[in-house]
């Protein structure tokens, strides 16, 4: 997968070299590019910012040098992309609310290209225009405000390369997660390890019984009990196709 980052920070996306990301990245998984927006701009204060039309509080992002940067990114595909082009996602406070359905249909795409805003956000023309050549998606972290893209990025990149074939060792422990498609979107059940007892605190017993069919009866009342108390959203959105009499029960 390719990834192109445009932003004004670029040593925000430092730690995208690190872990697993920096070892997909060595591994030819993952070919990430960040690209200063700044290098688009013509004037000697290399100007990416400017007041809004209609005044208001803040500065926008000028549309000209992300033009320019967008152009030049769509410009060098890589060899596998998609003959619609890149999905370009732009992070933004008034996206979708990014979830791992959304990882899931990134992870699918050979390359993406990230646009970080920063100040009051990007002009509106930039998403406008780009909409009639690429595919975009306006996407948010959640209901809270940042200071821009990059976070955003970091979080949607490892939540989408995390998903991709050999960057997590054992591809199994991806189904078993919490939002996990395969796990009906619930929340995980709670995890333990050795020692048996810690502080006065036990393992529950059926977890070391023996009995596989009781712990994964366990493990999912306790998933459902679990989403049910923090998620009800989240179990509201349950296929009943998918539950069986004693997951009503629960
Ligand atoms: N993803 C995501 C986000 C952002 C976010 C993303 C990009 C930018 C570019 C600028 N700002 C600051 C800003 C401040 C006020 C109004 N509009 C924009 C961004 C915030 N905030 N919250 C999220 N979940």
């Amino acid at each position: 997968m390719r990834l192109d980052v445009v932003t004004i920070f670029g040593e925000y996306l430092q730690p995208l070299q690190l872990s697993l990301i920096g070892k997909a990245q060595a591994q030819g998984l993952l070919d990430v590019r960040v690209r200063d927006l700044r290098e688009h701009t013509h004037d000697r204060h290399r100007t990416v910012d400017d007041t809004p039309y209609g005044g208001g509080a803040g500065l926008l992002m000028k549309p000209e040098p992300w033009g320019e940067a967008l152009d030049a990114v769509l410009a060098d595909p890589p060899e596998d992309a998609d003959p619609r082009g890149p999905v370009l996602v732009v992070p933004s406070p008034v996206g979708e609310v990014f979830t791992q359905r959304a990882a899931v249909e990134l992870a699918a795409e050979p390359w993406l290209v990230f646009a970080c805003g920063r100040y009051e956000g990007i002009d509106a023309r930039v998403v406008e225009h780009y909409r009639t050549r690429v595919r975009v998606r306006e996407v948010s972290l959640g209901d809270y405000v940042l200071n821009g893209g990059e976070v955003a990025v970091l979080a949607i990149t490892e939540a989408v390369a995390r998903l991709l074939p050999g960057v997590i060792g054992n591809a199994a422990s991806l189904t078993e997660e919490s939002h996990a498609p395969e796990h009906d979107g619930l929340l995980e059940h709670p995890a333990y390890t050795k020692p048996a007892s810690w502080r006065g605190l036990d393992v529950p017993a059926v977890l070391a019984g023996g009995n596989h069919a009781a712990v994964e009866r366990w493990r999912r009342d306790e998933a459902l009990r679990r989403t049910a108390t923090r998620r009800p959203d989240v179990l509201a959105r349950l296929d009943p196709e998918r539950c069986d009499a004693r997951d009503l029960a629960v």
